[in-house]
């Protein structure tokens, strides 16, 4: 039981989520080692979403809205931490929602596929291929989701398939509390936050975000400046630290 004013109370919901998650199996064992990687970037960036995050979340949901076929990539974590959240951004922007795994099970694929239906998400489903050229099983994805959308959100991300996608000419939107991970550099938009708070972010500007403003942030990101930005935050943190 986590007392409602511990200081640190999201985030040991959070970690009482991924460990339950990863009892059932929803979570990779794997997936408990990434999130404690995720929950220190948290606590260098100051757990909370940075004001260059926050633009990049307003940008996303600009893009998302100017998709044709965008597609919500959903693994282990993402499910546990953020189902609610994924539903609520999907009825709010419109993108289909599929799960692709890294540690694949065809198993854990139908326990998140019910997380997240559970949740109000309508997930994907049908005959999955090796259709991206990775050698592990994020390879493979529905040919008529993630292989032919245009928009891609890929939140705790592999790097390999986060380049792959951006190879194929699909515009790939990380979520990433690590500005240095290889999915950050080689996305798209990265954005440098927390899950939870960037998707509840990304679905509140998918419901407000004006046309002319959308395409004034899409002309005008810049994905590196992004980087630039959570690393000097970082930089400023820790400056601070021991104040
Ligand atoms: N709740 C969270 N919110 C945002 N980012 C998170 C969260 N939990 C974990 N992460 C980040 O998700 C990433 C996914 O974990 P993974 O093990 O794939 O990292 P990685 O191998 O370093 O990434 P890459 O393959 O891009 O180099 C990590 O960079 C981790 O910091
Ligand atoms: C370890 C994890 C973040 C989670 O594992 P899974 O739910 O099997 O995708 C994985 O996605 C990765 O790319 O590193
Ligand atoms: N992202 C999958 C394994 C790793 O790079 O940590």
């Amino acid at each position: 039981m986590i007392p409602k004013d511990h200081p640190r109370y999201k985030s040991l919901i959070r970690r009482e989520r991924i460990a339950d998650a990863a009892l059932k199996g929803i979570v990779a064992m794997e997936g408990v080692g990434a999130h404690g990687r995720g929950e220190a970037f948290d606590y260098l960036i100051g757990e909370r979403t940075t004001q260059s995050a926050l633009l990049a979340e307003k940008t996303a949901a600009a893009l998302f809205l100017n998709a044709k076929n965008p597609v919500i990539s959903v693994n282990g974590n993402t499910a546990a931490l953020a189902a609610e959240e994924i539903a609520k951004l999907q009825r709010a922007s419109g993108a289909a929602v599929e799960v692709n795994l890294f540690h694949r099970t065809e198993k854990r694929v139908r326990m998140i596929t019910e997380l997240l239906e559970d949740a109000g998400a309508d997930v994907l489903k049908g005959e999955s291929e090796r259709l991206l050229p990775l050698s592990h099983d994020r390879a493979l994805c529905l040919r008529d989701g993630i292989y032919s959308c245009d928009l891609i959100l890929v939140p705790l991300e592999d790097g390999d398939r986060c380049e792959a996608l951006v190879n194929m000419g699909k515009t790939v939107i990380a979520i990433d509390l690590n500005p240095l991970s290889r999915t950050a550099k080689t996305s798209s938009l990265p954005i440098v936050d927390e899950l939870s708070r960037a998707l509840a972010n990304m679905t509140e500007f998918c419901t407000n975000l004006k046309k002319d403003e959308a395409e004034q942030l899409i002309s005008d990101y810049n994905s590196r400046s992004f980087l630039e930005s959570a690393v000097k935050d970082i930089v400023e943190n820790l400056s601070n630290a021991l104040d």
